[in-house]
């Protein structure tokens, strides 16, 4: 044969191919069980829009205008759906649920597996069993004076701030102090950002981290090759992935050697129990993975809660006196079982967690095989469907005026109400560190409206709203990375 002859045969053979391909393509799309739910055109194609709006961190946004035109049931692409509505969040996101994590979080924090991570029901539930009881609310009644210790300080920190530039960075603040209380409680001890004042190497890794979890769960192999080619962005992620691994060892290994130097009585810690590793099972090497999981999950969820908190309450005069009232009508020593009582703080903190949960995106969760039926579509085993937090709060016919942040809503809340919050998650996967977050929500809150009841939003140095539009790449954070108040 010619060469001439070969090369034409070989052209025929790919396009062939491709043809087939494209066929195969066009048949599943429109074919697909997917096929009848609303959603844009794009969506059965492809995941591009999906992919751009992560990468500006702007999904929840997104998805939510996707709702307000298409229902509450929306294929946001090719084999993903979002579904706004209550009945399908009890059912997805309920305990022992057969709608397991998709491998989405496998992405998100890759060569980790942890509580957090895990798609496995069997690994979650051994390893939540022995995690949950130190963390329950009544284990941390024993941590209580560590806890109140860090918030003093940072109250102390935003003081001396205001004092000095006229303003205080309240975000820088709160994530100090988040930081330092989940580092103290899971290694012994604190990363000391608070006492330093200013972030850290871990702070910035986290943070670009973060920043970078579009490249990490879209093109997970871009960081697989970082490990060996030059690619400076995913290099970037590997690296920082990588350090935050590191930080989390030494913490271990400093632990470790606490234990042996006070071998009857060590500081006491989330994870001490779990350190004799034949009782419990777990490695040193499992240990340092939940660790790292609740460094992640407890510093810029917390942090972000609060900041958010502080600019609404301080925005709204209203909500910021009768809020300050009641916290300065608490006696000098109070406890957190006095918080719990207060009725406002308690409805701020739970509108707060309404308006700006710290996850407002869907919880992605696979389809179990035999299928599932969502609002009168049938959706077929594999799909990953969510309910993001993000539009259930913002339901229209669920809380009236969904926008205004309106704490006196939570006064008398309806059933519908209580079961469409979804600030952290649900089921066997809620969120494991729910006491520790809300008691750091309460005594801040308190302690921050006892020193400074007339806090109020600055302008100074060019701060304005637009800096507090949230940014969401999993975690939600404001887009200026700062929050000024005057004090
Ligand atoms: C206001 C603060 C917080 C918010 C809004 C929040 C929110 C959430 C949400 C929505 C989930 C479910 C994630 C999913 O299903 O994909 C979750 C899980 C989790 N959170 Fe939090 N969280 C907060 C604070 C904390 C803290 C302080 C810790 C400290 C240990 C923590 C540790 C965890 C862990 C370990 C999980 C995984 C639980 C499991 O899958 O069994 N979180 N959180």
């Amino acid at each position: 044969m010619s060469l001439l002859s070969e090369s034409l045969s070989a052209r025929v053979l790919v396009s062939g191919l491709v043809g087939l391909y494209l066929l195969r393509l066009i048949y599943h799309r429109l074919a697909s069980p997917l096929s009848r739910i609303p959603g844009p055109e794009i969506s059965r194609w492809t995941s591009i829009v999906y992919i751009y709006y992560s990468f500006r961190g702007q999904t929840p946004n997104y998805i939510h205008r996707l709702h307000e035109q298409y229902g509450p049931i929306v294929r946001t692409h090719p084999d993903q759906v979002d579904i706004c509505d209550i009945s399908a969040a009890k059912e997805i996101y309920k305990t022992n649920s057969r709608f397991l994590k998709s491998e989405w979080y496998q992405r998100l924090v890759p060569n980790t597996q942890n509580v957090f991570s895990t798609t496995n029901p069997r690994f979650h539930a051994a390893h939540r069993r022995l995690l949950a009881s130190p963390i329950s609310d009544s284990s941390l009644a024993r941590v209580e004076s560590l806890i109140t210790d860090r918030v003093e300080l940072a109250i102390a920190r935003i003081g001396e701030e205001s004092k000095s530039r006229g303003v205080a960075d309240v975000f820088k603040w709160w994530l100090f102090m988040a930081t330092d209380i989940i580092g103290e409680l899971s290694f012994g001890e604190s990363f000391r950002m608070l006492e330093l004042g200013k972030k850290n190497k871990y702070t910035t890794d986290l943070e670009s981290l973060s920043g970078l979890q579009p490249i990490r769960t879209t093109f997970p192999w871009l960081v697989q090759l970082a490990s060996y080619f030059p690619l400076p962005v995913a290099k970037q992620a590997a690296e920082a992935g990588k350090r935050v691994g590191m930080y989390s060892q030494q913490s271990i290994d400093r632990y470790r050697r606490l234990i042996a130097e006070n071998p009857s009585d060590p500081k006491p810690t989330l994870f001490t129990k779990l350190f004799d590793t034949e009782k419990s099972g777990f490695s040193y090497d499992d240990i340092r993975q939940e660790a790292q999981g609740y460094i992640v999950a407890g510093s810029d969820t917390t942090a972000v809660t609060l900041t958010y908190l502080t600019h609404a309450v301080c925005k709204d005069s209203a909500v910021r006196d009768q809020l300050a009232a009641e916290v300065a009508g608490l006696p000098d020593q109070f406890t957190d079982h006095e918080l719990k009582e207060l009725p406002y703080l308690s409805q701020v903190i739970t509108e707060t967690l309404r308006l700006y949960t710290a996850v407002p995106l869907g919880l992605p969760r696979a389809v179990p095989q035999e299928g599932a039926q969502f609002n009168g579509y049938a959706i077929p085993g594999g799909t990953t469907v969510s309910t993001q937090s993000y539009s259930l709060h913002r339901d229209p016919t669920i809380f009236a005026d969904p926008y205004r942040f309106n704490p006196e809503r939570w006064a008398n809340p309806t059933q519908e109400m209580k079961d469409a919050s979804l600030p952290f998650g649900g089921g066997s996967r809620i969120c494991l560190g729910i006491h520790l977050a809300r008691r750091e929500l309460r005594l801040a809150t308190a302690l921050f409206f006892r020193a400074f009841p007339h806090a109020r939003v600055s302008t100074k140095e060019g701060m304005n709203d637009e800096e507090m539009k949230m940014k969401s790449f999993f975690l939600m954070a404001p887009q200026g990375h700062r929050c000024l108040v005057e004090v």
